[in-house]
């Protein structure tokens, strides 16, 4: 049965992380989608951009963040589930992999966009924390204009989460198959 899985949290608290933890250990059973591949993509042909760096981790990415911010926020203002739509479309038509696994919902609205697409009993909730020095560790630094707006902050007020999971330390193997019990996900 399809399950997704939508996994929030501010920056550097370990979304891709846990994501690609949970992917390893669910064997061939789950796909990781994000909602910001769509925006990359449509943001790289539109300004003629490297697609490839833009989807890494580093300077190109952060350099245009904030832009992409801004014009993604336009285009959802318009239809709030337009970049989910598209990030779930290549999952939707797989559907024998059961699992999904969102790995980086931001917003009140990306909730409700699953939630009346897919039922709510499909649909788990999962909010990553972790302190701020521990975000500091892995690179984080505040950014006016980023860490200060709707993609950075819509959730916090979120009281709906099925799942608040501190993410601080190492996650071993036992903390990884406690989690997919929690959320009644199968793994070998
Ligand atoms: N529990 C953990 N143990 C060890 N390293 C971790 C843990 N969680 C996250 N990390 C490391 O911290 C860094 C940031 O994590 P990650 O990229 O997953 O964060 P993120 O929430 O996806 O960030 P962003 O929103 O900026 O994309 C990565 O190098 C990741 O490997």
């Amino acid at each position: 049965m399809l399950k997704i899985v939508l996994i929030s949290g501010k920056r550097k608290c370990g979304k891709d992380y846990l994501s690609e933890r949970l992917q390893k250990r669910l064997d061939g059973r789950s796909r990781i989608v994000r909602i910001s591949e769509p925006i990359k993509s449509e943001w790289a042909r539109k300004h003629n951009l490297n697609l490839s760096e833009l989807l890494t981790d580093g300077p190109y990415k952060e350099k245009f963040r904030r832009d992409m911010i801004e014009w993604s926020d336009e285009v959802r203002a318009k239809d709030y589930g337009y970049f989910c739509r598209l990030a779930m479309k290549d999952a939707i038509d797989h559907q024998a992999i059961p699992y999904v696994l969102v790995s980086d919902v931001r917003r009140k609205n990306d909730i409700k966009w699953f939630c009346e697409t897919f039922s709510k009993d499909k649909v788990l909730t999962i909010r990553l924390t972790s302190r701020p020095e521990t975000r500091s560790a892995r690179g984080w630094t505040f950014s006016a204009g980023i860490d200060d707006v709707s993609s950075e902050c819509d959730l916090d007020d979120f009281d709906g989460f099925d799942f608040i999971i501190p993410n601080d330390d190492e996650l071993d193997e036992e903390a990884i198959d406690h989690l997919l019990d929690k959320l009644q996900l199968k793994y070998k």
